[in-house]
């Protein structure tokens, strides 16, 4: 996948490690709704895994009182490590991911990493990811569908809906990545800021595939590394008809694009 084009070619001293053993210089966005039990553990389980990552919660006003919990949670941190977003209303995912970025981006931090609340993605297995971006990788996937990939519990319609999502998007836009759609990520900064953030629509799931398309297409290295995927156990999914229609139309309309371009007529 993606060598990078002459334009993102990094100097030496770039292709150094720019996360540190514990975490050091990487932010995790986590995007909150009602998930007031699940974000004590999530952020439990991630110092524990890597003392010295920050962490960034984006709530948007969850009814279950999350963003209070975050406060909390910040606020009895002596080490300063968490921080918080409040958002006035639902907005959808991209969206919260999109306000994380640029406070993370306003920020010191090399790395930005999108992580779900629920411990669907586990916090354990966030230094695969990292290694690889120490590695070189300017965007990793934890992928569920890659050699050594898994899914724990997911209800069987899901599972079908995620590898039809994904056979779809392969086909319409040509992207050789296994999982696309993926929520457990890690961004070079750079990254982010080439891939013109101010001009994403996107906002509900299909703001991942988005998100992967303009890397791919910006010519980034976008490697993907197994994770273990595992149901949540507490709460539920904010996965809704809009969010499957839009991803949806957006992938076809992106597809077209892209194959106006390669004939030339855009
Ligand atoms: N702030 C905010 N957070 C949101 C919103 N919608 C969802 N979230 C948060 O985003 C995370 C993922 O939402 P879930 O609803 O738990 O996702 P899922 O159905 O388990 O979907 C997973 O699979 C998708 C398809 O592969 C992934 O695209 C998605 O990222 C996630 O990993 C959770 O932390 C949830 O609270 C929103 O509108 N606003």
């Amino acid at each position: 996948m993606g060598s990078p084009t002459s334009e993102n070619n990094r100097s030496p001293e770039d292709v150094q490690a720019v996360v540190g053993a514990e975490g050091e210089r990487a932010l995790v966005v986590i995007p909150t709704f009602n998930e007031r039990e699940n974000l004590p553990t999530i952020v439990a389980r991630l110092h524990a895994a890597l003392p010295g990552i920050h962490v960034l919660v984006v709530d948007d006003s969850s009814p279950d009182g999350t963003g209070e919990v975050a406060d909390r949670l910040a606020a009895d941190d002596p080490a300063d490590r968490i921080h918080v977003l409040h958002r006035t209303a639902k907005d959808g995912l991209g969206k919260a991911y999109l306000a994380g970025f640029d406070w993370g981006l306003e920020r010191s931090y090399a790395v930005i990493i999108e992580m779900d609340a629920d411990g669907s993605h586990a916090p354990e297995q966030l230094h695969r990811l990292l290694d690889a971006v120490n590695a070189g990788a300017d965007l990793v996937i934890g992928s569920r569908y890659v050699r050594g990939g898994r899914l724990v519990n997911w209800p069987r319609h899901r599972e079908w809906l995620s590898r039809g999502a994904n056979t779809y998007a392969r086909l319409a836009l040509g992207a050789k990545v296994h999982d696309i759609t993926a929520g457990y990520r890690a961004y070079r900064r750079t990254v982010l800021e080439k891939i013109e953030l101010d001009t994403v629509e996107s906002a509900g799931y299909c703001f991942q595939i988005d998100l992967a398309w303009r890397s791919v297409r910006a010519g980034f290295d976008v490697r993907e590394v197994p994770i273990t995927f595992t149901e949540r156990e507490i709460g539920e999914s904010k996965m809704s008809g809009g969010v499957m229609t839009e991803a949806f139309v957006m992938v076809a309309r992106w597809g077209a694009q892209s194959r106006l371009e390669r004939l030339g007529l855009r």
